[in-house]
């Protein structure tokens, strides 16, 4: 799927550079054109992109520091500015446009869903956002600006494909040394779902293609990825398990929001040599998915590629039940309450001083 993509805020512009790494690194020519928008001058500056800097009135480069109101300020302030340089990216080549963002920050949580809004007044292809969503441990205020942003960015998106930070951390990897192995799996995971369809090793027998992705996705909400990947054997009718057991381990345990238990709809992408993807298990592997995911659409394809293992990608669409999704929507509307309560507590001992102030 022929694809722009423009991050937003540090986390952002990190995965957009990760993926278009990639997909040049493997010559896919699915990242037609990238974009990184931040406040930040410095995180720009380690990017190996095109940059946008925003809010340089209001904040001079510094960021806006976890405000996520005034993300969304600067980044209505500068909107012309960054909607002038995505304007000779979306070619008539795009199918579709992934706005980047670390949900829990300032920028990218405020600014990705008003530039998301932007585009889809003004493009005819998919507006789609991938937002990460803070981990667990992450801060209060992490939380609540990702519930906030979340609200919105599904709003105005034709989907939102969320990665849980927690979700492809290694055992013991802490979130902050991990940042940089996250990315290279976000950049992985999402690179071949884009690259399916596209530059392909050899002619499989039912190559997936990007309206299978598109399908999958219409009708909005909220969207995962799952991967797995395994050895093959060189016959085809030796792999039946091996497809249907890697299925099962992307949609089990490798997806980007875990536990996700129902969608509306499903795509299943096999990646590997095509004379090793075993038809039946590809098909198996579908109906094993419908019956999991209580949904009758789910599409499927392969997508041929000279790599020795076999991969199963699986994309879910529409995701109606999610344990994570929900422990992380508890999390946001808790710590949106704490904040509201120190809010108060705040104003009232501010009052009691200026009556004390005023007596004395
Ligand atoms: N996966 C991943 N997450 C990141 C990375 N950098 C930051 N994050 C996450 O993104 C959120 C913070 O967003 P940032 O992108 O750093 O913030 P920002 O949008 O630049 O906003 P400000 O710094 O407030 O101006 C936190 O939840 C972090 O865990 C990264 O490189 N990879």
């Amino acid at each position: 799927m022929k694809s722009v993509l423009i991050g937003v805020g540090q986390a952002g512009g990190k995965v957009v550079d990760a993926l278009s790494d990639f997909d040049a690194q493997n010559g896919f020519g699915a990242v037609i054109g990238s974009l990184a928008v931040n406040s930040a001058r410095s995180d720009l500056q380690s990017l190996p992109l095109d940059t946008v800097l925003i809010g340089g009135s209001r904040v001079n480069g510094h960021g806006v520091g976890g405000d996520n109101e005034l993300g969304t300020e600067v980044m209505r302030e500068d909107s012309q500015e960054v909607l002038g340089a995505i304007d000779g990216r979306v070619t008539a080549r795009a199918e579709a446009i992934f706005v980047v963002a670390g949900l829990g920050g300032g920028t990218g949580s405020g600014g990705a869903p008003f530039l998301v809004k932007e585009l889809k007044r003004i493009y005819d292809v998919p507006v789609y956002g991938l937002g990460i969503l803070p981990g667990r441990d992450e801060g209060s205020l992490y939380q609540v600006n990702a519930g906030r942003s979340l609200k919105t960015l599904t709003r105005e998106a034709d989907a939102t494909l969320l990665v849980d930070n927690d979700a492809w951390r290694s055992a013991g990897e802490s979130l902050e040394s991990g940042y940089e192995a996250i990315n290279e799996r976000i950049a992985r995971r999402v690179g071949l779902l884009l690259a399916a369809g596209e530059a392909v090793d050899g002619v499989g027998e039912s190559v997936v293609d990007s309206s299978e992705v598109i399908n999958t996705l219409h009708g909005g909400g909220v969207a995962t990825l799952g991967y797995a990947a395994a050895e093959v054997a060189d016959d085809a009718s030796a792999n039946v398990n091996v497809v249907t057991s890697t299925t099962r381990r992307a949609l089990r345990s490798g997806l980007s929001l875990p536990d996700t238990t129902s969608a509306e709809r499903g795509l299943l992408v096999v990646a590997g040599r095509p004379e090793v993807i075993s038809r039946k298990g590809v098909e198996r592997a579908r109906s094993w998915m419908e019956a999991e995911l209580d949904t009758m659409e789910v599409r499927g394809g392969d997508f041929p590629l000279s790599d020795g293992r076999l991969a199963a990608l699986v994309l879910l669409g529409g995701v109606a039940n999610s344990d994570r999704l929900d422990g992380f929507l508890e999390r946001a509307r808790q710590a949106a309450r704490e904040e509201e309560e120190r809010e108060e507590e705040d104003a009232a001992s501010a009052f009691q001083e200026d009556r004390l102030d005023g007596l004395l």
